[in-house]
């Protein structure tokens, strides 16, 4: 018993997995986090085929890579997970967790649900989070004024969106549900969620 409580605390800070359907608000989320508790939280950089958007930055937003390259990673097992969303690829590279542990920083992973359901094969260990919006309308209208889709990857995003909605209500796969209705009100409830977590890191980071 002794032994496995020392392997859990060596193990560092419990990851954090942030899902939810596209436009529901995690990128929005995490950022903000990662603003007021730098030193606390790292994101895992996942890899995509999908092209940057204005403003983000490769490496720091994702890593842009061809289907061909994040394949051939694939195969050779460098992966944790990976998912075809909306006609691309992303995925959770081994080495992205491990750079956010060496700095013994809480995991930030922003995935799909097919990415849920692969981590809890894994042992990482996170807490699930489930990020949701408070209607379709609302979801459709915020991903319309993102402006970052075309309308194809807009319908194809609201389908999944619908999938994404239903599952996150069955119970068992999300340790918490926050409806992202007022922007500070769901912050404040991803922190809450967070605290115990985030105390031990800063307590750490003191002694
Ligand atoms: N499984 C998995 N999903 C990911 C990964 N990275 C991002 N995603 C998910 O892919 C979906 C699309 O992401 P993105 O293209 O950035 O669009 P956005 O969510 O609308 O900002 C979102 O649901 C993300 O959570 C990953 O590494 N693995
Ligand atoms: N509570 C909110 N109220 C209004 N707009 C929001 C809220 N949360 C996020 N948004 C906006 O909705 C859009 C989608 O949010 P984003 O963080 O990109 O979602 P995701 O990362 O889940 O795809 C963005 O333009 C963002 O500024």
């Amino acid at each position: 018993m002794k032994d496995y409580n020392k392997e859990k605390a060596m193990a560092g800070p419990r990851p954090v997995v942030l899902s939810g359907p596209s436009g529901a608000g995690k990128s929005t989320l995490l950022k903000n986090l990662l603003k007021e508790y730098e030193g606390v939280f790292g994101f895992s950089v996942s890899h995509t085929t999908r092209s940057p958007r204005p403003g983000e930055e490769n490496g720091k937003d994702y890593h842009y890579v061809t289907r061909e390259y994040m394949q051939a990673s694939i195969d050779k097992g460098e992966f944790i997970e990976s998912a075809v969303f909306s006609g691309n690829m992303y995925g959770t590279s081994k080495a992205s967790v491990q750079a956010v542990k060496d700095k013994n920083l809480i995991c930030i992973l922003d995935i799909d649900m097919q990415g849920v359901r692969a981590v809890k094969t894994t042992d990482l260990n996170p807490i699930y989070i489930s990020i949701q919006p408070p209607s379709m309308n609302i979801l459709e209208k915020r991903l319309r004024d993102r402006n970052t889709e075309s309308e194809e990857s807009l319908q194809k995003r609201l389908d999944a969106a619908q999938v994404d909605m239903e599952i996150s209500k069955e119970p068992g796969i999300f340790d918490i549900v926050i409806v992202n209705d007022n922007l500070d009100d769901a912050y404040g409830k991803l922190k809450d969620a967070l605290i115990e977590e985030i105390k031990k890191v800063q307590k750490n980071n003191l002694s």
